[in-house]
This record gives structure tokens, C-alpha cells and sequence, in this order.
């Protein structure tokens, strides 16, 4: 549950959908949320929680893989619980915000043809999306409006790093993401709150009110929060046009220039892939990725995001690994299955990447039971 001290807008009711016709062919639009929020901070944990709560529909995900297609994001998204996931359909093409018009319209319709199988579709976006565009594409497309509707944009903030985020400012003067990410939020879940003190929750909620004064606010641990909050909101349904962020980001809060709603995004900050067929030792694992979220330097690679899937040698156990700038976690996800492709698999999203140089570290730290890697913990 959340602790917001806030009343909840009203809540429109939309009748459940139902086949229009006897025939069972045609179909009412199915509502969309659109969950958004900054590198990490945990979007994937509140797909993965709305999946296994019970709340009576049938949800299709639609997950936005970063750089190459590699499967990570699809391996993240659990359905544990009585939730069915008929699809997951995966844009391979980058951000969605630059590749709106082709990857996700397409996307979107693919998963219309299986219409039966679901009542409700979430879309998790990437940490460096602005939601401007996605939001006004399920506005504009004619054939997309037929099936679709945006419900509400929610948008997960990491109450660790927000003023971080925030802090950053474009070369080019314009929001930064996490701004935008904010600025067009109709819910914004404040999470994290195990990770700082309840004075620093105060003013996050002054710093977030600040650029969007207009959006409920509630405080949440692992993105758990009563899902009212978040499903069938019925938002835009009120509204005569498609959101805007500009009308909610405060003129003195983030400077603003001409092209504030366009798809750029932070210089600096690119992604880079590792694959890997050779299994891994976890404990070098372990070392290899403290060695280089701990022992950054100023010239050095700078880590603000990194998921893996590893295959890990003696383990029958697909394993993952998050981080979030220095934090990470490594966890068992299930077995692998028959024929399932094997390949450890590491996305890395910051700056100063260098894709070689970290794919030769890590190929040797991590798979040559020779080498020995000093690290911190280990000696
Ligand atoms: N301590 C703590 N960790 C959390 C909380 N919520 C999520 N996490 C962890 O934060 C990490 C990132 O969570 P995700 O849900 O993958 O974040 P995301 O927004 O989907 O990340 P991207 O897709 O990279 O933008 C994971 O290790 C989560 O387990 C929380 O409330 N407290």
C-alpha cells in the first residue's frame, strides 16, 4: 500500500470491454496506461506487481528493449500470478520515443489482431523516454484510436537518485527526461522510500510538485501501491486534446526552450551491449561489477544503468542482474528452459562506455577461472 496523504482524483468507471457484436469479432477500444519514469527507478517492478495482483483483467505488456534487441527487458517482466500476458512484443528499434510512428504504431496493431486474449494494455517505456510523443500517437493515429485509448500516464520515480536526475541539465538548456518523465505524469509514484528518510520524501514531494503540481503523488516501496491508482483511470478520457508538459513544468522550475516536447535525449549518455556464450563464475561477476560501479573514475566508465541475464556455470538457474548507478542485486529468475537460448546478455546504459574495452574485462574476469580479480570484498 502507498502512504499518500493524498485524496485520489475521482476515478471515471469504464464498463469492461465486451465484444461489440454477437459475432464476438469486433471490439470496444482497450484502455492504456503508459508507465514511465527515469532509468531504475522501477517500472519493471510495477509491470511485474500488476501482473500478480488480482484485479480481474487481462493484461498485454509491451516492453521497449534498450540499444539492440537482446530479450533482457521480456526476461524481467514476470507473470507469476493469476494475471495472463498473452504478448509480449518487444520494439527492437531503440527508445519508443524516437521510433513512434513506425515500431509502436506497428507494434501496437500486431497486438490488436489478438485481441481476444487481453482487456488492457501497460506499456513500459525506457528511462530515457519522454512520454510526450507515445502519449500523442495513441491520440492521432486514426487506425490506432479505433482500438486503443490512453487511460493514464504513470510515472515511477527513484526517490534515491530524483534530485540527481533533476540537478542534470542539458547543454541544451531543455527538461532533462526526468523532468518531461514527471511534467506529464498523472500519477507519480514516489519510490524507494526504504532508501531515504522521511524529511527527504517531504521534499522530493516539494521538488516534484514543483514541475507538475497538478499530479497525485504517492509514496511507494518496490512500486506497490493500490492498483486504483493505476488501472482504469479513465484520465484522458475528460480531457479535449492530447497532454502536455509544457503547461505543467513551471516556467522557473526547468528552463524550457523551443523544442522542449522533442524526442532528444541527454548528451553523453549512450548504451552499450556485451554477449557472452562462454558460461560465467558468478563471484567474479559479483567482483567484476563492483570493480566498475565502485571504482569510477572521473575519465573512467559512468554507470547509471545496468541490466543482465547471465548463464551461470553449475547452475540449472537463469540469473539476473540489476544496477542502479552503484546499487546492484543478482537474483535467480527460474530454470532455464529447453533450448533456450543460453548467451549471457549485459546491457550497460551511462556514459563513457567503451563496448570493447568492457567486453574484454568482463570475458576475462568472469569466464577464465585463471584469472583473479582484485577486488575489494574479495581480498
Ligand atoms: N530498495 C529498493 N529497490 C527497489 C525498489 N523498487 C525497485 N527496486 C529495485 O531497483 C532496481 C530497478 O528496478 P526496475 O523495476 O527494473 O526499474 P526500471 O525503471 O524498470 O528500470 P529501467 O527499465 O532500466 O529504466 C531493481 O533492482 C529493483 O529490485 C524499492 O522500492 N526499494
Amino acid at each position: 500500500m502507498s502512504d499518500s496523504d493524498e485524496e485520489p482524483p475521482d476515478a471515471v468507471a469504464i464498463e469492461p470491454p465486451v465484444p461489440k457484436n454477437a459475432s464476438n469479432t469486433e471490439w470496444c477500444a482497450v484502455p492504456v496506461t503508459l508507465v514511465s519514469g527515469y532509468l531504475g527507478a522501477g517500472k519493471t517492478t510495477l509491470v511485474n506487481y500488476v501482473l500478480t495482483e488480482q484485479h480481474g483483467r487481462r493484461i498485454a505488456v509491451i516492453v521497449n528493449e534498450y540499444g539492440q534487441d537482446l530479450g533482457i527487458e521480456k526476461a524481467m517482466v514476470q507473470d507469476k500470478g493469476e494475471a495472463l500476458v498473452e504478448e509480449f512484443v518487444e520494439l527492437g528499434n531503440g527508445c519508443i520515443c524516437c521510433s513512434v510512428k513506425h515500431n509502436f504504431v506497428a507494434t501496437l496493431e500486431q497486438l490488436l489482431q489478438r485481441r481476444d486474449k487481453f482487456d488492457y494494455v501497460l506499456i513500459e517505456t525506457t528511462g530515457l523516454a519522454d512520454p510526450g510523443p507515445i502519449a500523442a500517437v495513441l491520440w492521432t493515429d486514426d487506425e490506432l484510436e479505433a482500438g486503443v485509448f490512453l487511460d493514464s500516464i504513470v510515472t515511477v520515480v527513484d526517490a534515491c537518485n530524483l534530485k540527481f536526475q533533476l540537478r542534470e541539465r542539458r547543454e541544451d538548456n531543455l527538461a532533462t527526461e526526468a523532468a518531461l518523465q514527471i511534467a506529464y505524469a498523472d500519477t507519480i509514484l514516489l519510490n524507494k522510500k526504504d532508501l531515504v528518510s522521511t524529511e527527504d520524501l517531504a521534499a522530493l514531494r516539494g521538488d516534484i510538485s514543483a514541475i507538475n503540481s497538478s499530479s497525485e503523488i504517492l509514496v511507494t516501496e518496490r512500486s506497490r501501491v493500490d492498483l486504483a491508482h493505476i488501472l482504469d483511470r479513465g484520465t484522458y478520457r475528460l480531457r479535449s486534446g492530447p497532454p502536455s508538459a509544457a503547461h505543467r513544468i513551471t516556467p522557473t522550475a526547468i528552463p524550457l526552450g523551443e523544442g522542449a516536447l522533442s524526442a532528444v535525449h541527454d548528451s553523453g549518455i549512450h548504451t552499450v551491449s556485451l554477449l557472452v556464450s562462454a558460461e560465467v563464475m558468478l563471484e567474479p561477476v559479483k567482483c567484476w561489477l563492483e570493480n566498475l560501479l565502485w571504482e569510477s573514475t572521473e575519465a573512467g566508465p559512468e554507470v547509471l544503468r545496468l541490466k543482465a541475464l547471465l548463464c551461470v556455470a553449475g547452475s540449472s538457474e537463469r540469473h539476473i542482474v540489476q544496477c542502479v548507478r552503484d546499487l546492484y542485486e543478482v537474483m535467480e529468475a527460474g530454470a532455464w528452459q529447453k533450448g533456450e537460448d543460453r548467451t549471457t546478455r549485459m546491457v550497460i546504459i551511462g556514459r563513457r562506455l567503451d563496448q570493447a574495452s568492457l567486453l574484454k574485462s568482463f570475458e576475462a574476469a568472469c569466464t577464465d577461472p585463471k584469472v583473479t580479480i582484485p577486488c575489494q570484498r574479495c581480498e
